[in-house]
């Protein structure tokens, strides 16, 4: 049993806040907006793996109106969803991300971030890919005012192995 979902978010790009994006801290002289520490790319994943199993988004489940999600660590709001995969007997096939931003260069960070979703999504890092693009100058993203992250992800699900006499 498969199960595909995909995720697609954006957060703009504002001074005063950390730079945190698939769950490590980047340096950057401006960080993402939002009611939690908006990491686009946790957001992203969180919500393909959603869709993946038709549990709906992450507004659904993490109000942006609830207090208890305000400055939320993303990390956990992934991990909440993850064990509600888990538990529909789903584990990770493989994901692949595509983070578009005109700044910072991403690249030094790639693998730091694979492992990082690797570790969430209880995987191994050849499971995860992340890429990152500009927007060539063009747009919210290529002016820098925002960066915005998709992702696609592939649940597996094993059939019980039967235990068949002689
Ligand atoms: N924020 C980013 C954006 C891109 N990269 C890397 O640069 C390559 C070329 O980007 P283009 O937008 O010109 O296609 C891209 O493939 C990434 O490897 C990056 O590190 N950080
Ligand atoms: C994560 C939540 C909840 O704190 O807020 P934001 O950080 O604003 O993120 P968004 O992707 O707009 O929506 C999901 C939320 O409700």
């Amino acid at each position: 049993m498969m199960r595909i979902g995909q995720g697609y978010d954006v957060h703009q790009l504002v001074e005063g806040r950390p730079f945190i994006l698939g769950g490590i801290e980047i340096p950057h002289d401006r960080g993402l907006l939002g009611h939690s520490d908006a990491d686009v790319l946790l957001h992203t994943i969180t919500d393909a793996a959603l869709g993946a199993i038709g549990g709906g988004d992450i507004g659904k489940h993490f109000p942006d109106t609830d207090p208890e999600f305000k400055d939320a660590d993303s990390k956990k709001l992934l991990t909440h969803i993850w064990e509600i995969v888990k538990g529909e007997g789903y584990e990770l096939g493989n994901i692949d991300c595509t983070v578009i931003a005109q700044k910072p260069k991403l690249a030094p960070y790639i693998e730091q971030m694979r492992e990082s979703i690797a570790g969430l999504l209880e995987a191994d890092v050849s499971q995860v890919n992340v890429k990152a693009t500009t927007s060539e100058h063009l747009g919210f993203t290529g002016r820098g005012e925002g960066i915005a992250a998709l992702a696609v992800i592939l649940l597996v699900k094993h059939p019980l192995s039967l235990d068949v006499p002689g």
